[in-house]
Formats: structure tokens, C-alpha cells, sequence
């Protein structure tokens, strides 16, 4: 399987090496292009043995799966740049944020096969969590393909496009709210006196225990919490203080601020 970036950015990068690691393709059967002052960033697929090019044009020549990684502004201008070298042989997987079905059907030759995905970067190290949707003109096995693909990077589920910008809040941006999360119980650690490496590591692992358990379990979070908060114990202590800051009203509008975010990138390209 051929497959080629529009866009050679984070999201990019992250998939293709995830891609190669999990032995869905290799570096050699990806290319890549972006605008020549972004060098690096080809460099970097070209590190991974991938091929390079600055014309988006040659990466639809040569794929027959193009991922569409560029940022939603870019959109408009791509497409109008690449469509009429699309054909039915192409399938178009589309991983830019809310840009609707519609809006690349619209663009493209009638019966271009699109797919939107909503991804995120833990995929380079296959713990990803994606989500995608299926457009008007997919062929019998494209579902398929995509989520063989994104199954090799982490977990991954159809879903109708009309949830796709709810799980942008969540997974999407998500791992910034975890990063976050992460430095800052160092930070807690490291005012407790830990050293900063080691209290990296242990906030870290926690968080990815803390996800298996919920994963492996099946149980629910609030119940695993409770398993944590022994009577009088240290960590009831701890939950005032979270539930007095407020994390759960952060977390509940940080995601809802991310997918009206995601609404709204999606109606301006619907106008422009
Ligand atoms: N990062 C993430 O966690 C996720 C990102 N996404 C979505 O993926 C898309 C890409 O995001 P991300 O990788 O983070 O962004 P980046 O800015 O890292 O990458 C976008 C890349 O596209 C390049 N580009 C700009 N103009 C063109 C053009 N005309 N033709 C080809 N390439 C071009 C950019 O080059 P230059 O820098 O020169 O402009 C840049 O290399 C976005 O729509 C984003 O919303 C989705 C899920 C998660
Ligand atoms: O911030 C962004 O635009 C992208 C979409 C999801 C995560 N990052």
C-alpha cells in the first residue's frame, strides 16, 4: 500500500512512524511533501526512509492512500491545488481538523472516495485513539483498510461525523490536557522533594496505568477511584483539593472549548 502526506507536520510524522513500527507499510511506500521552507520536516520522513517532495501533486501521483494533514485554513487551497488529479483510485483520508465530508466531496472529482479521521499523536508510539467516518463514495473494503490502519497505531472506531468534533475535545487535543496533567504532578512531586526525572517518570506511569486499569478492567473510573480512597486516607485528602480546584469542570469545558473549536474551523471553510 502506497501512502502519501499532504503535509509533513506532527500529525503527519506521527503516523507514519507509528505506520512503519506496527508493520501496517514501509518507509519506503510513504511520501511526504510540504512548502519548501519547511525542509526539516522532510528530512525527518526522509529519516524514516520515506520518499520527499514539495509538490503535493507527485504525492497524489504516487499513493493510493492520501492523507490530507494540513491545517484547516490550508484546506481550501490544497484542494483546489490537487483535485483534478484525483481519481477513483484514490482514498482520500482526511485527518484535518472539522473539515466536513461534504465540504471534500465538494471539492473533489464526484466520485473521490473519502474518509475523515480524527486521530491523535500518541499513534507514534501505538497508543493512539482514533475515530473515523466514511464518506458517500467509499468501496466495499475502505472501512476496512482505515481502521486496519489506525488499529495498528492504537484503538480505533467508526463513528457517525456527527460525533467526530465531540471526539476531537477528547482524544484529539487530549493529550495536551494529559501532558499538562503529567508536569504538573512532578511538579507536586518535585515540591515534595523528588527529583524532577523521577517524578516525570512516576506521574507518567500512572497515567498510563491509571488508562490500562479502565481499558483491562472494564470497570468504571469513578468505582477504580474509589478502590484508591481508602477511609481516612491519603487520597480522599487529595480528591477535596482536586474536586475544591475544580478539575472536573476544567476537564468537562476544556473539552467542549476543543470541539466548538472543531465546529467552527469546519463552518469557516464551509464559507470560504
Ligand atoms: N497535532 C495533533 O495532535 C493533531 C492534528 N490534527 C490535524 O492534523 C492537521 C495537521 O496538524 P499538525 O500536523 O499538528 O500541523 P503542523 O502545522 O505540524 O503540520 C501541517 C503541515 O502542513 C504544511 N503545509 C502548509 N501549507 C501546505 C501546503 N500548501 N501543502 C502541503 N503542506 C502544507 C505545513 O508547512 P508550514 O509549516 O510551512 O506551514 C506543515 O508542515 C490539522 O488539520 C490538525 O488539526 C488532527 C489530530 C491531532
Ligand atoms: O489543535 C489542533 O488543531 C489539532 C486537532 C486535534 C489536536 N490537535
Amino acid at each position: 500500500m502506497l501512502i502519501g502526506f499532504v503535509g509533513a507536520g506532527r500529525m503527519a510524522q506521527a503516523l507514519a512512524q507509528g505506520f512503519i513500527a506496527a508493520g501496517i507499510t514501509k518507509g519506503e511506500k510513504i511520501i511526504a511533501s510540504c512548502p519548501p521552507q519547511d525542509s526539516a520536516l522532510l528530512e525527518y520522513f526522509g529519516s524514516m526512509g520515506c520518499k520527499t517532495s514539495y509538490s503535493n501533486a507527485e504525492v497524489i501521483q504516487r499513493s493510493e492512500v492520501v492523507v490530507l494533514a494540513v491545517k484547516p485554513p490550508i484546506v481550501p487551497k490544497v484542494l483546489q491545488e490537487v483535485a483534478s488529479i484525483f481519481t477513483p483510485g484514490h482514498l482520500m483520508v482526511s485527518i484535518a481538523l472539522g473539515i466536513p465530508i461534504r465540504y471534500l466531496e465538494q471539492m473533489l472529482p464526484r466520485k473521490t472516495r473519502v474518509v475523515r479521521v480524527m486521530p491523535n499523536t500518541p499513534a507514534l508510539v501505538k497508543h493512539g485513539a482514533s475515530v473515523f467516518s466514511c464518506g458517500s463514495t467509499i468501496k466495499e473494503g475502505d472501512s476496512d483498510l482505515v481502521k486496519k490502519m489506525l488499529t495498528s497505531v492504537g484503538i480505533c472506531e467508526e463513528v457517525p461525523e456527527t460525533l467526530i468534533d465531540a471526539v476531537t475535545g477528547l482524544s484529539g487535543s487530549g493529550p495536551a490536557y494529559m501532558y499538562i496533567a503529567i508536569d504538573a504532578l512532578a511538579d507536586g512531586g518535585v515540591k515534595m522533594g523528588l527529583p524532577r526525572d523521577l517524578a516525570i517518570r512516576l506521574a507518567a506511569q500512572t497515567l498510563l496505568g491509571a488508562g490500562k486499569m479502565v481499558l483491562e478492567t472494564g470497570r468504571h473510573p469513578g468505582a477504580l477511584k474509589d478502590d484508591v480512597c481508602s477511609p481516612a486516607g491519603s487520597s480522599i485528602h487529595a480528591v477535596q483539593q482536586l474536586e475544591r480546584h475544580g478539575l472536573r469542570t476544567a476537564l468537562i469545558e476544556a473539552v467542549q472549548a476543543a470541539a466548538l473549536r472543531s465546529e467552527e474551523a469546519g463552518l469557516r471553510e464551509k464559507k470560504s
